[in-house]
């Protein structure tokens, strides 16, 4: 093919953005300081050549294997050339952007210590794991039990006379199965097991395990372990090496169990702190608020895609004597923008969740343990929401992309791949909005003895009000005003909420109405969740946003976010009476002009992402979104175009096609 010029061929759409976009990356990446280091580590890592990552989809699992470990250790070689902040280095690992087990070390077990060790564990710990001298896994989950992590069945047997616990997998369900980096990579582990002492079982706590040899990387005695087998797609999460483990009596010290909420002492009495039990699920509660954020950066990067390659891409009709741009097409942009508005709207909820979690952390320093319950609702029931969503919007987005968004080349299968999971790892999302309902449930049950809801249940306390306000909507203009909006979301939670609370009444047993109602229950939670994200979106626009025309962008992004989850939730909003039809007609015509309000901005609106072309791994997203000449020369890398004759013609082909000639002649 002939080399052809560099060419924008989204000059055009960058020309028409109405806002300032260097100050909207600023808002995107959440400060200045933040913008800075995301984008020196972005291009720190695409311009290094050992981090290049368009051949994943090719490479079989254990080159694809190998070639992580080389990217973890060439990360981490920058990472001390580079005295890198570990700010810094987070961002780099992020943009290498390759699932390893630099992610559970760093993601998991280096929270577990900090969360549940002693100040002398972490004392003894934590260095070595900075220094990455030992590599940790979190190992929790087992062949039988994910979810219910009470049934763990894996044992930690205090023996007084050794002053020793002694771990043992009793059953085939018992093995742990799922742990990141623990297949291949790991040395060490926090493993989750039952703690015996004296024959009584104290339930599930945590402990430090080495696995392999320091000398050596040999499985120590009585650990058996390996990876679980390739996962999902090609490429994709099978750079991790998810493994299983068994142990056969292996002994650890005493004080490797994880002591901050039981303790056992040297004559094996276990002690209770005073710290509440629930803290042993803290690391959860940890890992999940990360995902949220995580999640607008997996839901950005698919729709910064999807938004370029629908202005480049043509199809039918006249345009100033060409065919149209589909993002001009009304079905694509009912498709696209609330998407595009669903990235903002959860990278917003993701920075104000991490100020929940360093709110609650400070205040269990300071022993004040209000806050907890509702951390872990707000954390369980966003990431469910944020992922559920996140992973629906990737494959969305690839048929936004029509045929071409299916070739790897599009980066969508893969980062889709990569992503579902996130459904079900840190907790099922079913499961935790289950937690959310619960939590709501009782939340509403309390009402009634004068206990006062906080934080994102505080709309509950005006319960009699949203049981029966009307929607203050006449005209289609009041669509706009951001207390109408969120007065109707909380209307709708708590009618949804208390319907639910009036039919678990009468069952006798309230576990019963669990089960029973556990549908009704998650669409509860969803509208409580839903609730949650536009109304911290609406904060987010009070706060001085500063920028010419960006307020302006946030306004509608912010309106197309919440009239499009009222669209698609119309029979939650219809029968429980929040609005009228008249109303929900007039919602649809106010997003059809926000979609016009917000069209010419797409472009501008994703580039404020700032994504380098490596870090987008798409060829339909490319910046200069010259896609055709790229999608060829993409085509003409596959091994299969190697030969112009296949391997296999002369054995397979050949004689076939000879066959039909002969038969042919007949
Ligand atoms: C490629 C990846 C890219 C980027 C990711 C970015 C960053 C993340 C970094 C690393 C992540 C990378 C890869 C992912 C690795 C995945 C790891 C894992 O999956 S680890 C395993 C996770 N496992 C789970 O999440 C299990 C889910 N189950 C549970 O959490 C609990 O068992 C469940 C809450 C469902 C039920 O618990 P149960 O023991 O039955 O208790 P019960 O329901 O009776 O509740 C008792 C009481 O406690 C309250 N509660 C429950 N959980 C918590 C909590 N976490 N904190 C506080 N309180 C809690 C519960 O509400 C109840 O309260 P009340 O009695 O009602 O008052
Ligand atoms: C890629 C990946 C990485 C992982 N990494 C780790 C790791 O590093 N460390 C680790 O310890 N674990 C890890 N896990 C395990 C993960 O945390 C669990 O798979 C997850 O918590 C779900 O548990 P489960 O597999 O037991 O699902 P199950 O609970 O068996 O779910 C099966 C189905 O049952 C439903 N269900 C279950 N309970 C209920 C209920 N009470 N009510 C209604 N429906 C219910 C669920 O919604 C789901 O549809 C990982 C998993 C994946 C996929």
């Amino acid at each position: 093919m002939e080399a052809e010029a560099a060419v924008d061929y989204l000059v055009d759409e960058r020309s028409k953005a109405q806002f300032d976009i260097d100050a909207m990356k600023i808002i995107w990446a959440g400060g200045k300081h933040e913008f800075e280091v995301s984008d020196r580590m972005a291009r720190l890592v695409a311009s290094d050549p050992v981090f290049r990552k368009d051949n994943r989809a090719i490479l079989d699992r254990k080159e694809l294997f190998k070639n992580t470990l080389r990217k973890a250790a060439h990360a981490w070689k920058r990472i001390i050339e580079l005295r890198l902040s570990e700010q810094e280095a987070s961002k780099l690992r992020f943009f290498v952007d390759e699932p390893a087990y630099t992610d559970l070390h760093w993601g998991m077990f280096i929270p577990v210590i900090k969360g549940q060790g002693t100040e002398e564990q972490r004392k003894k710990w934590l260095p070595m794991a900075y220094r990455m001298q030992i590599i940790g896994c979190y190992a929790q989950t087992e062949l039988g039990h994910g979810s219910n992590v009470q049934g763990l069945e894996t044992t930690a047997t205090f023996d007084p006379e050794l002053d020793e616990f002694v771990i043992h997998s009793p059953t085939l369900t018992s093995s742990k199965w799922w742990p990141g980096g623990l297949g291949r990579a790991s040395t060490h582990a926090v493993v989750f097991a039952r703690l015996i002492t004296d024959g009584k079982d104290h339930g599930i706590n945590g402990f430090i395990v080495q696995l392999r040899s320091l000398d050596d990387h040999l499985p120590l005695p009585g650990i058996i372990i390996g990876d679980i087998g390739m996962k999902f797609g090609n490429g994709a999460y099978n750079t991790m090496d998810n493994g299983f483990l068994r142990f056969d009596h292996v002994r650890i010290p005493r004080d490797q169990m994880l002591m901050r909420v039981k303790q056992v002492t040297r004559e094996g009495k276990v002690v209770q702190s005073d710290v509440p039990w629930q803290l042993l699920y803290g690391t959860m509660v940890y890992v999940r608020q990360t995902i949220v954020a995580d999640a607008s950066c997996a839901l950005s990067r698919a729709v910064c895609i999807a938004t370029r390659y629908s202005a480049v891409r043509r199809q039918f009709g006249s345009q100033n004597g060409h065919e149209t741009q589909v993002i001009d097409y009304r079905t694509q942009q009912s498709r696209l923008f609330p998407l595009l508005a669903s990235a903002y709207a959860f990278r917003f909820v993701g920075e104000w969740l991490k100020w929940l979690y360093m709110d609650v952390t400070q205040r269990l320093q300071a022993r004040d343990f209000s806050t907890l319950p509702e951390a872990h609702a707000c954390t369980a029931g966003l990431k469910s929401l944020t992922t559920s969503v996140t992973a629906d919007a990737i494959e969305e987005c690839r048929k936004l992309c029509g045929g071409h968004g299916y070739l790897c080349s599009s980066g969508l299968p893969e980062l889709f791949a990569v992503y579902v999971p996130a459904c079900t790892y840190e907790g099922d999302n079913i499961v935790l909005l289950l937690q959310v309902a619960r939590f709501l449930m009782k939340t509403v049950s309390q009402l009634g003895s004068g206990e006062r809801p906080v934080g994102t249940t505080t709309y509950l306390l005006r319960l009699e009000h949203l049981l029966q306000c009307p929607c203050d909507v006449q005209g289609a203009e009041d669509w706009l005003k951001p207390d109408v909006v969120v007065q109707l979301f909380e209307a709708r939670s708590a009618r949804m909420t208390v319907a639910c609370a009036k039919s678990l009444s009468k069952f006798s047993k309230p576990e019963d109405g669990f089960m029973d109602l556990s549908a009704d229950l998650v669409s509860v939670a969803t509208a409580h969740c839903q609730l949650i994200v536009v109304s911290k979106f609406v904060e987010k626009l009070q706060q001085d946003i500063p920028g010419e025309g960006v307020k302006q962008q946030l306004e509608a992004l912010c309106s197309i976010y919440a009239l499009s989850l009222l669209k698609k939730h119309l029979g939650d909003f219809l029968s429980t009476s929040c609005i009228t039809s008249k109303q929900a007609s007039l919602a649809n015509d106010v997003l059809r002009s926000l979609y016009s309000q917000v069209r010419p901005n797409a472009i501008a609106l994703v580039d404020a992402f700032n994504y380098t072309d490596h870090f987008l791994g798409s060829v339909l997203g490319r910046y200069d979104g010259n896609v055709y000449p790229k999608l060829y020369e993409e085509a003409l890398k596959d091994p299969l175009n190697e030969s112009v004759v296949p391997d296999g013609y002369h054995e397979y082909l050949q004689p076939v096609l000879k066959q039909r000639l002969r038969t042919a002649r007949l």
